[in-house]
């Protein structure tokens, strides 16, 4: 469910009046997502997506992932737009929450990708970060190192009624990447942080958009390309797949050369993309209460994934060798 606040008739239309979008036709929620009020929105002249932000994301940031969806826009990347509002804003409030209104994308997101989507999402992933530079804003990333620590001490004591021995394999792993992550000096910028299947639309074979830019931050490239390989390239059964794997880092690479370093680090950036998740699957998995509407992602998904990973040397582990 990602309808948190419900908007009743006379707040929409007042909202409207402040657009030259027309009148609302149909206004539906959105059941997928977890994070925001997401409605699907109809009017005389377009649709829209009409999102409230809920508590998990930091007002102070909006301008940032609005702004940056204008700047990527601006360059030619498919991804929403946001609507400005007839004073030239595109953040407003509605029913109390900070509220903005994104262009409708065509296309459906694909349950069991092929080396052939994969290819797709290394194209666009690139094309992603180069539409990003000169972006003027900066986000630090608050999901690296310094946050997976407070993720871990939330969980610490706890994580063992998940699976024995998460505590402590959590702890380990956290004493290697922290300095490992620390001497890493990358080609970093505008990143999306959370590109996984659900967040990229697809019309046939051909990828249509991107969406869904509310972890984007600053921070290296190729933990970029990391994320994405745990989210595409591992089979329904947990087993690692290295067609899709190359197919991602083949064509990212062949759109924006990844460096020698980038290569070296590529094992080390994968453990810290799937400590990443494992870490916030596990809070949420251990802070959601029975019965909440929200859908809980499995921890031990990432925990699989992580295990993969440590036993990685080099990229070749993933299926592929810089040309
Ligand atoms: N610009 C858009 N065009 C079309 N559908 C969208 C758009 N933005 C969001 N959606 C729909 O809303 C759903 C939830 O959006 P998402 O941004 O992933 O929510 P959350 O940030 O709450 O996880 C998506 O799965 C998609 O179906
Ligand atoms: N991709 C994250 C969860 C975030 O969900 P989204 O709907 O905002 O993409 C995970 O799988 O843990």
């Amino acid at each position: 469910m990602a309808v948190y606040t419900e908007v009743p008739d006379e707040d929409l239309a007042a909202f409207l009046a402040a657009y030259d979008v027309g009148e609302a036709v149909s206004f539906k929620g959105i059941a997928e997502g977890v994070e925001n009020s997401n409605y699907l929105l109809v009017t005389t002249t377009d649709r829209f997506i009409l999102t409230l932000y809920e508590k998990r994301v930091e007002r102070g940031d909006l301008p940032f992932f609005l702004g940056l969806l204008e700047h990527l826009s601006a360059r030619g990347l498919t991804c929403p737009q946001p609507v400005k509002a007839r004073d030239g804003s595109v953040l407003k409030e509605l029913c109390g929450r900070p509220a903005a209104m994104v262009t409708f994308l065509d296309g459906v997101w694909v349950r069991r990708p092929t080396p052939e989507h994969c290819a797709e999402l290394g194209h666009a992933l690139a094309a992603l970060h180069e539409a990003g530079r000169g972006f003027p804003l900066k986000r630090p990333n608050a999901l690296s190192v310094d946050g997976w620590l407070a993720l871990a001490a939330t969980a610490r004591g706890r994580s063992d009624a998940v699976t024995p021995g998460l505590d402590a394999l959590i702890a380990q792993e956290l004493d290697h990447l922290a300095p490992a992550f620390a001497g890493l000096d990358l080609p970093s910028g505008v990143i999306h942080a959370d590109l996984f299947p659900n967040n990229v639309f697809f019309l046939g074979d051909r990828l249509s958009g991107l969406i869904d830019f509310y972890f984007a931050c600053d921070d290296a490239y190729a933990y970029d390309l990391a994320i994405c390989l745990n989210a595409w390239c591992f089979d329904p059964d947990g087993g690692y797949d290295p067609a899709k794997g190359a197919a991602l880092l083949a064509a990212y690479h062949a759109a924006r050369p990844l460096s020698e370093a980038e290569i070296a680090a590529f094992p080390t950036l994968a453990r810290g993309a799937a400590i990443r998740f494992l870490l916030t699957r596990l809070v949420d998995w251990l802070d959601t209460p029975p019965g909440a509407m929200v859908q809980k992602l499995d921890p031990l998904e990432y925990l699989a994934k992580l295990r993969f990973h440590q036993q990685a040397e080099s990229v070749a582990a993933y299926g592929w060798t810089a040309p």
